[in-house]
């Protein structure tokens, strides 16, 4: 049995001396690296938070400490060393979480994967073990050098500092990176703190790309990664930190197992807030993730454990490099367009634009909040910003889209990725928020594109916009097959038209990426006898007059979207109908107004009844209630 084997939580670790905790660190990397290679998944994080975890569950005692997990993509270790050991499932149904998981294990605490939250958890979980007179329960919060970058850490980091005797304990996995380098305007600055290679080859890569990166968390960022290389004329962290009222200690070496521990351990004693500074590197000990000058294998799919290359190729989804094109072909024509990131060049398809216009390109770190409000300045300022976003992210920033951009009228474009059911990263990456939200929007216009042609044409629609906020909204995975119209209705495509041979009819709305599923159930349901219309209508917001007009010539309205059924396309449907007066009969079909748990998209889809075969029994069911109802004083008169 290897020592791995042997661990079936955490007290199983606290009996190992030194060497043994060093082949233990060795076996979990190799556990990781050929789990993650047949499942794929957030392999360079964890291999940087190996001895880090390790010195953390041999210094607490959880559950009974508090260990939290900032955005929790690099909690697989920690699920290793509390029991969990199956990996072969990972973030597949009936397999692990990606993330922590309070179902998996009372070791879990923090499931949802937005990041720069858990020092507001740990805020949180020391004022009521204070209150509840359980001082001797220590917090204790990891939070990685991108999570910091975001607003919410600042906001708990002054709070935590306040609570002098509420001990909680900041762990800061400093890896220099979210996905990219976490570079806040010291592109030049940084060149002198790493002198690997793989680093200047990044460095350069982002050079190229980012060459004036927001000064993000500038003091801060200064403070963590100056000191690392012992610059003097660097402000020494701990007084900036001591100034917030924190101890300081570090920074310490994150792959040091005894000198984490020791440090922890340190933390603890001072009985009060203090920041422990751990230097880690992304990827380490797996040399291809060390040396991807992208984003040291973050995230991806399946990949070949002897070179590190993805299986399925790691450009990422189609509808994310058609974006990516397109805002390159903007770009050239439109010299006001710029593009805003939130530490996601690469995820988010901007690489080719910031390579292309190196000096209109942001990256702000992960700050979707002011990302949205600096666009705002940016459009005040006359320019057309396009901020790139995956849609689950832009929800804390909701307040900045309502009352900074649409209250202002300014012409902001949101272009949200991973829209919709994405799946293998659970319920809080979903996109199934943006059409609600956005609908609550005075001002805001949404296009929600059916395949590749049309989200270059939407997208162009969108930045031709000057007098308001504008979003476009594309899901995960491959870009689908182009669905040519076979007609216009007003602004709407017609992509379908089928007689029926019983007199009822169906207008089937299809919203973005149900387009394609709609003109399959259309022609199951045509073949039912029933005569359908499906329509696209490009823009969701406003919503087209002329589906007034096609809605009284239907017995039956379906609306199909990839959202929360909740204040989306169909209740918007539903809205303009009504007040129109038009009582056509109306079905939504969307995602249940849930968190859904890991599995892949099909088989969310599938279940949730977002199919072809789904769609038409559900419409075909519906239309036969109609008609029953419709025959039912004709049949009764004929009774009496
Ligand atoms: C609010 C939010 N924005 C963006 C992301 C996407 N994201 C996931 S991990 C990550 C980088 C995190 O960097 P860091 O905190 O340094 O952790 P590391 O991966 O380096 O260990 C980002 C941007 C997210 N999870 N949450
Ligand atoms: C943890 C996080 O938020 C991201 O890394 C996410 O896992 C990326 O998912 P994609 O695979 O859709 O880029
Ligand atoms: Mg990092």
């Amino acid at each position: 049995m290897s020592l791995l084997e042997s661990i079936t939580g955490p007290g199983d670790l606290k009996r190992l001396d030194a060497a043994q905790l060093s082949r233990l660190a060795e076996e979990i990397r190799e556990f990781l690296v050929q789990a993650v290679s047949r499942t794929g998944g957030h392999l360079g994080p964890n291999l940087g938070a190996v001895e880090l975890t390790i010195a953390l569950h041999r210094v607490f005692d959880s559950p009974h400490d508090k260990i939290l997990f900032d955005t929790g993509h690099q909690a697989y270790v920690h699920k290793m060393l509390t029991g969990r050991h199956d990996f072969e499932l990972l973030r597949q149904r009936g397999g692990l979480s990606g993330y922590p998981s309070r179902a998996e294990s009372e070791h879990d605490i923090i499931e949802n994967s937005h990041a720069s939250t858990a020092l507001s958890y740990a805020d949180g979980f020391a004022k009521a073990f204070q209150l509840r007179g359980e001082d001797d329960r220590a917090v204790v919060a990891v939070v990685g050098d991108g999570a910091l970058t975001g607003g919410m850490c600042w906001e708990a980091l002054n709070n935590i500092a306040a609570g002098v005797d509420r001990p909680v304990i900041v762990v800061v996995n400093d890896n220099g990176r979210s996905y990219s380098p976490t570079i806040g305007g010291l592109a030049s600055h940084l060149a002198d703190l790493r002198v690997t290679q793989g680093y200047e080859n990044a460095l350069d890569l982002i050079k190229k790309t980012v060459p004036r990166a927001p000064v993000v968390g500038n003091v801060a960022y200064e403070a963590l990664h100056g000191i690392k290389k012992g610059l003097k004329d660097v402000l020494q962290p701990q007084a900036m930190f001591e100034d917030l009222g924190m101890k300081y200690v570090g920074p310490i070496d994150g792959h040091d197992e005894d000198a984490v521990e020791r440090a922890l351990r340190r933390a603890r004693g001072f009985g009060r807030p203090v920041i422990v500074h751990c230097i880690t590197t992304k990827g380490r000990g797996y040399a291809p993730a060390e040396n991807d000058t992208e984003d040291c294998m973050h995230g991806g799919g399946a990949f070949d454990p002897a070179t590190g290359k993805f299986v399925t190729g790691k450009g990422g989804p189609d509808w994310t490099k058609v974006f990516g094109e397109e805002m390159v072909a903007i770009g050239r024509e439109r010299r006001d367009v710029v593009g805003i990131t939130a530490a996601m060049l690469y995820p988010v398809g901007l690489a080719p634009f910031a390579e292309a216009f190196p000096d209109r390109i942001f990256d702000v770190g992960i700050a979707e909040q002011h990302a949205v409000t600096s666009a705002t300045g940016l459009a005040m300022g006359g320019l057309h910003p396009v901020v790139a976003l995956y849609a689950t992210f832009l929800n804390r920033a909701f307040d900045q889209v309502l009352m900074d951009a649409a209250l202002h009228r300014q012409p902001v474009t949101f272009a949200l990725d991973r829209s919709g059911v994405t799946g293998s990263d659970g319920a809080s990456h979903n996109g199934m928020w943006d059409l609600s939200i956005l609908q609550l929007v005075p001002g805001m216009r949404i296009a929600v594109p059916r395949d590749g042609a049309r989200l270059r044409e939407l997208l162009r629609e969108c930045v031709a916009v000057s007098d308001g906020p504008t979003a476009i909204r594309y899901p995960k995975g491959p870009a689908a097959a182009d669905v040519e119209a076979v007609g216009k209705a007003g602004g709407m495509d017609v992509l379908a038209r089928h007689d029926g041979s019983n007199g009822a009819r169906v207008l089937l709305v299809a919203a973005g990426s149900m387009a394609t599923p709609a003109v399959e159930a259309a022609e199951l349901i045509a073949a039912q006898g029933i005569g359908v219309t499906v329509v696209d209508p490009r823009w969701v917001k406003p919503l087209d007059p002329a589906l007034l007009d096609l809605a009284r010539e239907h017995t039956l309205v379906a609306v199909a979207e990839d959202n929360g059924r909740t204040g989306a396309v169909g209740d918007a449907v539903a809205r303009l109908l009504r007040d129109a007066g038009v009582d056509a009969p109306l079905r939504t079909f969307g995602i249940p107004q849930e968190f859904l748990d890991h599995a892949s998209r099909g088989q969310i889809l599938t279940d949730i009844g977002l199919t072809p075969q789904a769609l038409a029994r559900d419409v075909t069911e519906s239309v036969a209630r109609i008609t029953a109802d419709a025959d039912e004083p004709a049949a009764s008169k004929e009774r009496s």
